[in-house]
């Protein structure tokens, strides 16, 4: 059974997120609140991106003949070296990305895009970008966060991006043993819609859902907003087949379990576009929830709220975790109680009057078959209450399911209004998990002050683990003349504070060009060699993704000619 993709999204804008139309404006109280935190009295002030006519872009590298080469392998039709394609493919959606193309500049973009429609073209272009010394940039939603998609040619004297568009169908669903097959280029709502007819969902959601794709979820290890209950991607995915210039090479086992030797799907998953094209993947899946119960519950700080939730996973029934689990702290939360209307207003005052007058909020909300999930929200109650938490209803998480796919519109905005805002995370052990939160924060505040400016940071955790927590940081400040190395100051202290206190350097971003450089401090010298021995065993040449995750082989040579 094979379902062709029914669902078309327009693809988000050249300078920002999504369709502009759907993004909500700033209110009036948050410019407000921007006022005050930020001290920025010019947030009116206008910084559009430049007039698309205007972005810099360099001519294409390829040669009529290796155009084509490639036409004749996809058809004229899917190989593009139009203006647009370019302009639209020279990066991803990290903060740094924006400033660049909104300040004009697509000079990195790749020579060619080529979008095609089956894995055995894709196999025929690897064949072809090795015969002519081409790099090659695996492209799915182009959502990356740091700098995963940048068409960076390394020693190549040509680039191309390979867009998996086109490779959107379900191949395969096998409703008893609850997985099912996909093509790569798939996007989230589009899983979703193949999914629903039969009863089942991915559960993963990202909040990039609506642009990012199955290949881009998989090559990153991305963790969805409820992964805390569905599992992040690494953990839903069971199976993938692989284009790698040294030939297919299917990945996992559709058996539940195996002792084969060890796990060389886990050498794909994470990979980052640097071994290969991954053309389908088979994914576990679920029965569609037939019920949620929401909850919010509000902690005298942070770290009472992080303690409450390390226990809600140690003495809590397992299956009665919250699928969505979030923990906002104190900054954020004073945020949302300010910002969310009358409503949210009379709940921070309700909690003064208790004695919590900086409180830091966690939002809960649990899927599951009908009339099980009030049950598991009333269980997990007795442990929150019983951690030191007050109860403030369903509203602040009905809220944020609301409107938890139109953040980064807010970013678009933002920047137009001079306004730096940027994202980073980590994951930390409950040891650590206070000590890391101290650290980072109190390096992107160093780092941001170092302007002159007030800076601002937000921080929630969103992903429970036995073991421990993620923690995402929010920063904002007013946007100095040179916004990028703004941007990398503070991004370069972060990463240097989450190295000393042993975190990870990403818990699902993934690592991109941005996190390259901390991978030794991650997983050692030795740890390296052996990615980089894979490597070389799959792309010998060193055409795939240069300059993202691990070192580009040595012998990757340039070549003298115009491909
Ligand atoms: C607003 C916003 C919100 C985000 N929210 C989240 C979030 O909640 N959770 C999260 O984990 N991440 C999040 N991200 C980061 C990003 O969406 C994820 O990393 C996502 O998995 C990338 O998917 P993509 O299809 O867009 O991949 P791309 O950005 O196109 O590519 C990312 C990397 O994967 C490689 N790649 C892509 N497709 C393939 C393929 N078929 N074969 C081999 N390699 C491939 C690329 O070469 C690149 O290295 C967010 C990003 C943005 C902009």
């Amino acid at each position: 059974m094979v379902t062709q993709n029914t669902v078309t999204i327009p693809r988000s804008v050249w300078y920002g997120w999504g369709d502009p139309a759907r993004a909500k404006p700033l209110s009036a109280a948050g410019l407000e609140y921007l006022r005050t935190t930020l001290g920025l009295q010019n947030v009116e002030a206008a910084h559009p991106p430049v007039d698309f006519e205007d972005i810099a872009l360099g001519p294409s590298a390829l040669g009529e003949a290796v155009l084509a080469e490639l036409s004749g392998i996809c058809g004229a039709r899917h190989v593009s070296t139009e203006r647009t394609e370019r302009i639209l493919h020279s990066g991803g959606k990290s903060t740094p990305d924006l400033l660049r193309i909104r300040g004009g500049d697509a000079l990195q973009a790749p020579d060619a895009v080529i979008f095609p429609g089956s894995a055995e073209e894709v196999r025929r272009v690897l064949e072809l970008c090795v015969a002519r010394r081409l790099a090659v940039v695996a492209f799915g939603g182009g959502t990356s966060v740091v700098g995963g998609v940048e068409p960076l040619r390394g020693p190549f004297s040509g680039v191309v991006t390979i867009d998996m568009r086109r490779m959107d169908r379900l191949l395969h669903l096998d409703a008893l043993s609850r997985t099912a097959t996909f093509e790569a280029g798939i996007r989230g709502p589009a899983i979703e819609a193949a999914l629903e007819p039969l009863g089942f969902t991915l559960g993963h959601f990202p909040q990039s859902h609506q642009e990012a794709t199955l290949g881009g979820y998989v090559a990153t290890r991305s963790a969805g907003q409820a992964s805390t209950g569905y599992g992040r991607s690494d953990n839903l995915v069971k199976a993938v087949h692989l284009e790698t210039p040294a030939g297919p090479l299917d990945v996992g086992s559709t058996a539940p379990g195996t002792a084969a030797g060890p796990k060389l799907l886990d050498t794909v998953v994470g990979s980052e576009g640097t071994l290969g094209v991954i053309t389908s993947a088979t994914m576990l899946i679920q029965p569609l929830p037939e019920s949620r119960s929401h909850g919010a519950w509000s902690f005298e700080s942070f770290a009472a709220g992080a303690a409450a939730l390390r226990r809600l996973r140690h003495e809590g029934v397992r299956g009665d975790m919250p699928h969505v689990c979030r923990l906002s702290d104190t900054d954020q939360s004073a945020a949302t109680f300010k910002l969310g209307g009358p409503k949210t207003a009379a709940m921070a005052r309700y909690l003064g009057l208790r004695g919590q007058r900086t409180p830091a909020l966690a939002l809960f909300v649990w899927e599951g078959a009908k009339g099980e999930t009030a049950a598991r929200k009333r269980r997990s109650a007795r442990i929150l209450r019983a951690a030191g938490g007050i109860y403030v209803g369903p509203l602040p998480a009905r809220a944020w399911e609301r409107g938890r796919f139109s953040g980064p519109y807010l970013r678009d905005e933002l920047l137009t209004r001079g306004v730096l805002v940027e994202t980073l995370e980590t994951a930390a052990t409950w040891t650590r998990l206070e000590a890391t939160y101290a650290a980072v924060r109190g390096a992107i505040l160093e780092a941001l002050a170092e302007g002159g400016g007030t800076g601002y940071v937000q921080t929630h955790i969103s992903h429970v683990y036995p073991d421990g927590a993620s923690i995402y940081f929010t920063f904002l400040a007013g946007l100095e003349q040179d916004g990028p190395a703004q941007n990398a100051r503070v991004k370069k202290a972060a990463s240097e504070a989450i190295v000393a206190a042993r975190a990870t350097i990403t818990h699902h971003h993934a690592v991109g060009t941005d996190h390259a450089p901390y991978m030794e401090a991650e997983i050692g010298a030795l740890g390296i060699a052996v990615l980089a021995g894979i490597k070389e065993t799959l792309d010998p040449s060193g055409i795939m993704n240069p300059g993202k995750l691990i070192p580009t082989p040595k012998n990757a040579s340039p070549t003298k000619e115009k491909p």
